[in-house]
């Protein structure tokens, strides 16, 4: 059995995904917008939302440690940037997608400590598949770096698209969310700049 990750504020109700659970709440919210769950098309669609629901948020389940298992002392100390890393995450307001980009870019310890290019990626997985506000994601990214590489800087820069802004609400298709997170030496304004002009060129 996984254990599930401890988040603060969550109420730790069950101690794994709860298939049954996802599939009587997906029938009854059928039901509630008047649908009938019993219709042909409809009829495996609760199986299928509870799985797809255990897949998009499977982070629940996994911590930052989990991902970043390898590390090398390879003696590099400069900058290290992955950029482009597509992300979709789920918005906890309304539990509909956000999707874009995230850039994270460290400075490793004078060891030299660096980490797999795509525990990177995984990492920022980790943190998507969980029901989120787009601040959050990308400061749990850049500290947990931080935690668990113990680099000089960290930074982390998300740009999305929010599925709550452009299918319903304010509907503004194309609007862009754009957050940061910047740590230890990347806060130096020239080390900064020399990360963003990475992250901006195309
Ligand atoms: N800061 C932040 N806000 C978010 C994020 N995702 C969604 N939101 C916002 O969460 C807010 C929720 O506002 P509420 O007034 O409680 O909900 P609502 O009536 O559905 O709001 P509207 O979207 O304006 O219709 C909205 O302004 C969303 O745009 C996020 O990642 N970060
Ligand atoms: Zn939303």
């Amino acid at each position: 059995m996984t254990d599930p990750v401890t988040i603060e504020g969550a109420t730790g109700a069950v101690r794994e995904f709860d298939q049954k659970r996802a599939e009587d709440a997906v029938r009854e919210l059928l039901i509630a917008v008047g649908e009938n769950p019993d219709r042909e098309g409809l009829r495996d669609t609760p199986g299928r939302v509870a799985r797809a629901y255990q897949e998009i948020f499977a982070g629940l389940w996994q911590e930052p440690e989990d991902v970043l298992t390898t590390t090398f002392d390879l003696g590099h100390d400069e900058m290290v940037l992955v950029k482009d890393i597509e992300v979709t995450s789920v918005c906890e307001h309304h539990l509909v997608p956000f999707r874009g980009v995230a850039h994270v870019g460290y400075i490793p310890s004078h060891s030299g400590k660096i980490t797999g290019l795509s525990k990177l990626a995984r990492l920022v997985d980790v943190y998507a598949r969980r029901p989120q506000v787009q601040e959050r994601l990308t400061t749990q990214v850049a500290d947990s770096l931080m935690r668990i590489l113990e680099p000089r800087g960290v930074i982390v820069v998300i740009e999305c698209e929010h599925m709550c802004m452009s299918m319903r609400g304010i509907r503004k298709p194309g609007a862009k969310t754009i957050t940061s997170a910047v740590r230890g030496q990347l806060r130096d304004a020239a080390t900064r700049a020399e990360a963003m002009s990475l992250i901006i060129a195309r």
